[in-house]
Protein backbone atom coordinates (compact mmCIF):
# COMPACT_ATOMS: atom_id res chain seq x y z
CA UNK A 1 0.00 0.00 0.00
CA UNK A 2 1.92 3.27 -0.80
CA UNK A 3 1.52 7.04 0.28
CA UNK A 4 1.92 8.19 -2.89
CA UNK A 5 -0.89 10.28 -4.71
CA UNK A 6 -2.61 7.66 -6.99
CA UNK A 7 -1.28 7.55 -10.76
CA UNK A 8 -3.26 6.37 -13.29
CA UNK A 9 -1.44 2.81 -14.60
CA UNK A 10 -1.23 3.71 -18.42
CA UNK A 11 1.14 0.24 -19.23
CA UNK A 12 -0.45 -2.38 -21.15
CA UNK A 13 -0.63 -4.90 -18.89
CA UNK A 14 -3.42 -3.31 -17.02
CA UNK A 15 -7.14 -3.35 -17.89
CA UNK A 16 -6.41 -1.00 -21.07
CA UNK A 17 -6.97 2.49 -20.25
CA UNK A 18 -9.58 3.49 -23.00
CA UNK A 19 -11.44 0.64 -23.17
CA UNK A 20 -15.55 1.92 -22.54
CA UNK A 21 -17.33 1.04 -20.14
CA UNK A 22 -19.63 -0.84 -21.30
CA UNK A 23 -16.76 -3.56 -22.71
CA UNK A 24 -15.33 -3.02 -19.13
CA UNK A 25 -18.78 -4.29 -17.52
CA UNK A 26 -18.55 -7.00 -19.97
CA UNK A 27 -14.98 -8.10 -19.14
CA UNK A 28 -15.37 -7.84 -15.35
CA UNK A 29 -18.66 -9.69 -15.77
CA UNK A 30 -16.70 -13.13 -16.00
CA UNK A 31 -14.92 -12.63 -12.33
CA UNK A 32 -18.37 -13.34 -11.04
CA UNK A 33 -19.00 -16.99 -12.21
CA UNK A 34 -22.84 -16.93 -11.40
CA UNK A 35 -23.06 -13.96 -12.94
CA UNK A 36 -26.41 -13.21 -15.16
CA UNK A 37 -25.86 -10.30 -16.52
CA UNK A 38 -28.56 -8.28 -14.15
CA UNK A 39 -26.00 -5.99 -12.15
CA UNK A 40 -24.30 -5.39 -15.46
CA UNK A 41 -27.58 -4.21 -17.40
CA UNK A 42 -27.89 -2.03 -14.27
CA UNK A 43 -24.55 -0.35 -14.33
CA UNK A 44 -25.41 0.44 -17.89
CA UNK A 45 -28.85 2.41 -16.84
CA UNK A 46 -26.74 4.35 -13.93
CA UNK A 47 -24.46 5.28 -16.49
CA UNK A 48 -27.21 6.16 -19.04
CA UNK A 49 -29.19 8.52 -16.70
CA UNK A 50 -25.62 9.78 -15.67
CA UNK A 51 -24.65 11.12 -19.42
CA UNK A 52 -28.49 12.40 -19.32
CA UNK A 53 -27.64 14.52 -16.22
CA UNK A 54 -24.63 15.15 -17.53
CA UNK A 55 -25.94 17.44 -20.31
CA UNK A 56 -28.37 18.97 -17.60
CA UNK A 57 -25.75 20.19 -15.73
CA UNK A 58 -23.62 21.42 -18.37
CA UNK A 59 -26.72 23.70 -18.90
CA UNK A 60 -27.71 24.85 -15.32
CA UNK A 61 -26.86 28.35 -15.57
CA UNK A 62 -29.89 28.50 -18.26
CA UNK A 63 -33.32 29.43 -16.39
CA UNK A 64 -35.24 26.34 -17.15
CA UNK A 65 -32.25 24.18 -15.76
CA UNK A 66 -30.81 26.53 -12.54
CA UNK A 67 -32.38 27.97 -9.36
CA UNK A 68 -34.69 26.80 -7.09
CA UNK A 69 -37.64 24.00 -7.94
CA UNK A 70 -40.27 26.24 -5.24
CA UNK A 71 -40.48 22.81 -2.82
CA UNK A 72 -38.69 21.37 0.08
CA UNK A 73 -37.67 17.57 0.35
CA UNK A 74 -38.42 15.92 3.21
CA UNK A 75 -35.14 17.40 4.89
CA UNK A 76 -36.56 20.64 5.06
CA UNK A 77 -34.33 21.52 2.41
CA UNK A 78 -35.05 23.59 -0.37
CA UNK A 79 -35.59 21.65 -3.87
CA UNK A 80 -33.33 22.78 -6.55
CA UNK A 81 -34.49 22.26 -10.10
CA UNK A 82 -31.75 20.16 -11.05
CA UNK A 83 -32.00 18.20 -7.57
CA UNK A 84 -35.77 17.08 -9.14
CA UNK A 85 -34.81 16.30 -12.82
CA UNK A 86 -31.66 14.20 -11.90
CA UNK A 87 -34.41 12.64 -9.21
CA UNK A 88 -36.75 12.05 -12.29
CA UNK A 89 -33.87 10.94 -14.61
CA UNK A 90 -32.54 8.20 -12.32
CA UNK A 91 -35.71 7.01 -11.36
CA UNK A 92 -36.94 6.50 -15.05
CA UNK A 93 -33.96 5.20 -16.31
CA UNK A 94 -33.75 2.46 -13.37
CA UNK A 95 -37.72 1.86 -13.52
CA UNK A 96 -37.76 1.25 -17.48
CA UNK A 97 -33.95 -1.16 -17.42
CA UNK A 98 -36.20 -3.75 -15.28
CA UNK A 99 -33.59 -4.89 -12.63
CA UNK A 100 -34.51 -2.92 -9.99
CA UNK A 101 -37.98 -3.55 -7.41
CA UNK A 102 -37.18 -0.16 -5.14
CA UNK A 103 -35.66 2.72 -5.13
CA UNK A 104 -34.64 5.28 -1.76
CA UNK A 105 -33.78 8.52 -3.27
CA UNK A 106 -33.04 11.60 -0.86
CA UNK A 107 -35.26 13.84 -2.40
CA UNK A 108 -38.43 11.09 -2.38
CA UNK A 109 -39.57 10.85 1.50
CA UNK A 110 -41.02 7.71 0.72
CA UNK A 111 -39.42 3.95 -1.00
CA UNK A 112 -40.15 3.73 -4.62
CA UNK A 113 -42.15 0.59 -4.99
CA UNK A 114 -41.52 -0.39 -8.35
CA UNK A 115 -44.18 -2.91 -8.22
CA UNK A 116 -41.58 -5.25 -10.08
CA UNK A 117 -40.95 -8.36 -8.36
CA UNK A 118 -38.73 -9.76 -10.87
CA UNK A 119 -36.54 -6.90 -9.68
CA UNK A 120 -33.34 -8.56 -8.15
CA UNK A 121 -31.96 -5.26 -6.60
CA UNK A 122 -32.78 -2.19 -4.27
CA UNK A 123 -31.10 0.99 -5.50
CA UNK A 124 -30.53 3.56 -3.02
CA UNK A 125 -29.52 7.28 -4.18
CA UNK A 126 -28.27 10.93 -4.27
CA UNK A 127 -29.68 12.27 -7.76
CA UNK A 128 -27.45 15.34 -6.84
CA UNK A 129 -25.20 15.82 -4.65
CA UNK A 130 -23.95 19.37 -3.28
CA UNK A 131 -26.97 21.17 -4.42
CA UNK A 132 -25.70 24.00 -2.79
CA UNK A 133 -23.08 24.74 -5.93
CA UNK A 134 -25.19 24.19 -8.98
CA UNK A 135 -26.01 27.55 -9.61
CA UNK A 136 -22.28 28.64 -8.94
CA UNK A 137 -20.96 26.47 -11.35
CA UNK A 138 -18.88 24.36 -8.63
CA UNK A 139 -18.58 20.52 -9.03
CA UNK A 140 -21.67 18.59 -8.18
CA UNK A 141 -22.03 14.84 -8.14
CA UNK A 142 -24.47 11.69 -7.91
CA UNK A 143 -24.17 8.85 -5.44
CA UNK A 144 -25.66 5.37 -5.61
CA UNK A 145 -25.41 2.35 -3.69
CA UNK A 146 -26.99 -0.98 -5.18
CA UNK A 147 -27.99 -4.16 -2.92
CA UNK A 148 -29.33 -7.25 -4.09
CA UNK A 149 -33.06 -7.86 -2.46
CA UNK A 150 -33.40 -10.38 0.32
CA UNK A 151 -36.24 -11.63 0.43
CA UNK A 152 -37.55 -13.96 -2.66
CA UNK A 153 -38.06 -12.47 -6.37
CA UNK A 154 -41.35 -12.72 -7.00
CA UNK A 155 -42.64 -11.42 -3.62
CA UNK A 156 -43.67 -8.07 -2.43
CA UNK A 157 -40.60 -6.42 -1.53
CA UNK A 158 -40.07 -5.87 2.76
CA UNK A 159 -38.13 -3.72 4.86
CA UNK A 160 -35.53 -6.15 5.00
CA UNK A 161 -34.98 -5.42 1.57
CA UNK A 162 -34.35 -2.10 2.15
CA UNK A 163 -32.58 -1.65 5.85
CA UNK A 164 -29.64 -3.43 4.68
CA UNK A 165 -26.06 -2.51 6.39
CA UNK A 166 -23.32 -1.17 4.42
CA UNK A 167 -21.54 -4.38 4.14
CA UNK A 168 -24.23 -6.33 1.97
CA UNK A 169 -23.45 -3.60 -0.75
CA UNK A 170 -23.05 -5.38 -4.06
CA UNK A 171 -22.16 -2.55 -6.25
CA UNK A 172 -21.36 1.37 -5.20
CA UNK A 173 -20.54 4.74 -6.77
CA UNK A 174 -20.52 7.87 -7.98
CA UNK A 175 -20.18 10.28 -10.83
CA UNK A 176 -18.88 13.73 -10.55
CA UNK A 177 -19.69 16.40 -12.50
CA UNK A 178 -16.86 18.58 -12.82
CA UNK A 179 -14.38 19.77 -15.13
CA UNK A 180 -14.76 16.49 -17.06
CA UNK A 181 -17.43 13.82 -15.66
CA UNK A 182 -16.79 11.05 -14.41
CA UNK A 183 -18.20 7.68 -12.74
CA UNK A 184 -16.26 5.53 -10.51
CA UNK A 185 -17.42 2.28 -8.70
CA UNK A 186 -16.74 -0.65 -7.43
CA UNK A 187 -18.60 -4.35 -7.15
CA UNK A 188 -16.41 -5.35 -4.56
CA UNK A 189 -12.91 -6.40 -7.24
CA UNK A 190 -11.11 -2.93 -6.53
CA UNK A 191 -12.32 0.64 -7.74
CA UNK A 192 -12.05 2.16 -11.28
CA UNK A 193 -12.78 5.40 -12.99
CA UNK A 194 -14.22 6.30 -16.28
CA UNK A 195 -14.10 9.83 -18.27
CA UNK A 196 -17.42 10.45 -20.10
CA UNK A 197 -15.87 11.71 -23.39
CA UNK A 198 -19.11 14.04 -24.73
CA UNK A 199 -18.66 13.50 -28.79
CA UNK A 200 -18.96 9.77 -28.79
CA UNK A 201 -20.96 10.03 -25.52
CA UNK A 202 -19.03 7.19 -24.24
CA UNK A 203 -17.14 6.58 -20.88
CA UNK A 204 -13.82 5.58 -21.41
CA UNK A 205 -11.38 3.49 -18.57
CA UNK A 206 -8.93 6.40 -17.40
CA UNK A 207 -8.61 5.49 -14.03
CA UNK A 208 -7.93 1.72 -13.30
CA UNK A 209 -7.54 0.09 -10.11
CA UNK A 210 -7.94 3.12 -7.98
CA UNK A 211 -5.90 3.27 -4.66
CA UNK A 212 -6.01 5.80 -1.86
CA UNK A 213 -2.56 6.96 -0.80
CA UNK A 214 -2.35 5.95 3.06
CA UNK A 215 -1.64 9.19 3.93
CA UNK A 216 -2.40 12.72 2.55
CA UNK A 217 -1.90 16.31 2.75
CA UNK A 218 -5.53 17.43 2.75
CA UNK A 219 -8.12 18.07 5.40
CA UNK A 220 -11.49 19.05 4.47
CA UNK A 221 -14.61 20.20 6.67
CA UNK A 222 -16.84 22.75 6.95
CA UNK A 223 -14.35 24.96 9.34
CA UNK A 224 -17.72 27.27 10.27
CA UNK A 225 -19.08 25.30 12.53
CA UNK A 226 -15.83 24.59 14.32
CA UNK A 227 -17.67 26.12 17.17
CA UNK A 228 -20.15 22.98 17.05
CA UNK A 229 -17.39 20.34 17.14
CA UNK A 230 -16.43 18.35 20.03
CA UNK A 231 -13.25 18.79 21.54
CA UNK A 232 -11.86 15.45 19.60
CA UNK A 233 -12.49 16.66 16.25
CA UNK A 234 -11.27 20.58 17.54
CA UNK A 235 -7.81 18.73 18.43
CA UNK A 236 -7.56 16.96 15.58
CA UNK A 237 -7.84 19.77 13.35
CA UNK A 238 -5.83 21.44 15.36
CA UNK A 239 -3.10 19.21 14.95
CA UNK A 240 -3.98 19.00 10.84
CA UNK A 241 -3.11 22.62 11.05
CA UNK A 242 0.11 22.47 13.11
CA UNK A 243 1.71 19.61 10.94
CA UNK A 244 0.75 22.12 7.98
CA UNK A 245 -2.10 20.31 6.33
CA UNK A 246 -4.12 22.13 3.54
CA UNK A 247 -7.42 22.79 4.13
CA UNK A 248 -9.66 22.20 1.09
CA UNK A 249 -13.20 22.11 1.22
CA UNK A 250 -15.86 22.37 -2.48
CA UNK A 251 -18.82 21.65 -0.31
CA UNK A 252 -20.07 19.14 -2.76
CA UNK A 253 -19.29 15.65 -0.97
CA UNK A 254 -18.64 13.50 -3.98
CA UNK A 255 -15.84 16.38 -5.11
CA UNK A 256 -14.41 16.56 -1.95
CA UNK A 257 -14.21 12.95 -1.58
CA UNK A 258 -12.79 12.30 -5.17
CA UNK A 259 -9.87 14.86 -4.55
CA UNK A 260 -8.88 13.08 -1.26
CA UNK A 261 -9.21 9.85 -2.20
CA UNK A 262 -7.02 10.33 -5.25
CA UNK A 263 -4.64 12.86 -3.80
CA UNK A 264 -5.02 11.37 -0.14
CA UNK A 265 -6.57 13.15 2.07
CA UNK A 266 -9.70 13.41 5.25
CA UNK A 267 -13.17 14.51 5.17
CA UNK A 268 -15.05 14.87 7.72
CA UNK A 269 -18.37 15.82 8.86
CA UNK A 270 -18.64 15.67 12.07
CA UNK A 271 -21.67 15.23 14.67
CA UNK A 272 -22.78 19.22 15.65
CA UNK A 273 -25.13 20.83 18.05
CA UNK A 274 -27.66 21.36 14.80
CA UNK A 275 -27.18 18.13 13.60
CA UNK A 276 -25.99 15.61 16.43
CA UNK A 277 -26.25 12.86 14.17
CA UNK A 278 -24.20 14.63 11.62
CA UNK A 279 -25.91 16.09 8.14
CA UNK A 280 -24.75 13.23 5.63
CA UNK A 281 -27.04 10.39 5.05
CA UNK A 282 -26.79 6.92 5.73
CA UNK A 283 -28.10 5.06 3.00
CA UNK A 284 -27.54 7.16 0.10
CA UNK A 285 -24.30 9.08 1.16
CA UNK A 286 -21.96 7.05 3.40
CA UNK A 287 -22.56 3.61 2.78
CA UNK A 288 -21.92 4.44 -0.99
CA UNK A 289 -18.52 6.33 -0.28
CA UNK A 290 -17.03 4.08 2.43
CA UNK A 291 -17.83 0.86 0.51
CA UNK A 292 -15.28 2.81 -2.19
CA UNK A 293 -12.79 4.11 0.32
CA UNK A 294 -12.38 0.32 1.81
CA UNK A 295 -11.86 -0.63 -1.83
CA UNK A 296 -9.55 1.54 -2.48
CA UNK A 297 -7.61 0.46 1.16
CA UNK A 298 -8.70 3.83 3.20
CA UNK A 299 -11.34 3.82 6.11
CA UNK A 300 -14.53 5.13 7.18
CA UNK A 301 -16.43 5.98 10.52
CA UNK A 302 -18.51 7.54 12.25
CA UNK A 303 -15.73 8.44 14.93
CA UNK A 304 -17.11 5.30 16.98
CA UNK A 305 -17.99 2.45 14.70
CA UNK A 306 -17.27 1.15 10.50
CA UNK A 307 -19.82 2.80 8.33
CA UNK A 308 -20.49 -0.05 6.49
CA UNK A 309 -21.22 -2.32 9.52
CA UNK A 310 -24.04 0.71 11.30
CA UNK A 311 -27.76 -0.82 10.70
CA UNK A 312 -29.92 1.47 9.14
CA UNK A 313 -33.33 1.64 10.98
CA UNK A 314 -34.87 4.68 8.74
CA UNK A 315 -35.00 5.81 5.55
CA UNK A 316 -32.94 9.63 5.65
CA UNK A 317 -30.94 8.60 8.52
CA UNK A 318 -27.67 11.03 8.93
CA UNK A 319 -24.68 9.64 10.56
CA UNK A 320 -21.47 11.41 11.00
CA UNK A 321 -18.49 10.73 8.58
CA UNK A 322 -14.66 10.28 8.86
CA UNK A 323 -13.72 9.45 5.47
CA UNK A 324 -10.30 8.99 3.97
CA UNK A 325 -6.56 7.93 3.64
CA UNK A 326 -6.45 5.21 6.09
CA UNK A 327 -3.72 6.83 8.50
CA UNK A 328 -5.72 10.36 8.47
CA UNK A 329 -8.74 8.83 9.25
CA UNK A 330 -6.60 6.71 12.11
CA UNK A 331 -5.33 9.58 13.57
CA UNK A 332 -8.78 11.41 14.15
CA UNK A 333 -10.52 8.69 15.78
CA UNK A 334 -7.66 8.77 18.35
CA UNK A 335 -8.12 12.06 18.80
CA UNK A 336 -11.92 11.72 19.37
CA UNK A 337 -10.62 9.91 22.68
CA UNK A 338 -11.04 6.20 21.77
CA UNK A 339 -7.87 4.85 23.56
CA UNK A 340 -5.86 2.43 21.79
CA UNK A 341 -8.07 2.51 18.78
CA UNK A 342 -8.19 -0.98 17.51
CA UNK A 343 -8.68 -0.82 13.69
CA UNK A 344 -10.81 -4.57 13.23
CA UNK A 345 -11.73 -3.29 10.22
O1 LIG B 1 -22.90 23.36 3.56
P1 LIG B 1 -22.36 22.34 4.50
O2 LIG B 1 -23.08 22.31 5.83
O3 LIG B 1 -20.90 22.40 4.65
O4 LIG B 1 -22.72 20.91 3.85
C1 LIG B 1 -22.12 20.53 2.63
C2 LIG B 1 -22.45 19.09 2.44
O5 LIG B 1 -23.84 18.94 2.23
C3 LIG B 1 -24.10 18.31 0.97
O6 LIG B 1 -24.36 19.28 0.01
C4 LIG B 1 -25.30 17.40 1.18
O7 LIG B 1 -25.66 16.77 0.02
P2 LIG B 1 -26.89 17.24 -0.92
O8 LIG B 1 -26.44 18.40 -1.69
O9 LIG B 1 -27.10 16.01 -1.74
O10 LIG B 1 -28.07 17.50 -0.02
C5 LIG B 1 -22.80 17.58 0.63
O11 LIG B 1 -22.58 17.41 -0.72
C6 LIG B 1 -21.76 18.53 1.20
O12 LIG B 1 -20.56 17.90 1.52
MG1 LIG C 1 -25.65 14.67 -1.00
MG1 LIG D 1 -28.59 15.51 -3.01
Amino acid sequence: MNSLPYQADHSPLAYSVGITLDRFIKLKQGDFPFASGELSQLLRDIALAAKIVNRETNRAGLANIGGAFGQTNSHGEEQQKLDVIANIRFIRALSKGGEVCAIVSEEEDAVIDLQNTSGKYVVAIDPLDGSSNIDVNISIGTIFSIYRRKSPVGQPIEQKDIMQPGHQQVAAGYVLYGSSTMLVYTTGNGVNGFTYENSLGEFFLSHPDIKAPLDGEIYSINEGLEHEWEPGIKSFIHTCKTQKLQSRYIGSLVADFHRNLLKGGIYLYPSTLKNPSGKLRLLYEANALAFIIEQAGGLASDGKRRILDIQANSLHQRTPLLIGSRNLVHEALINLNIKQVQIEW
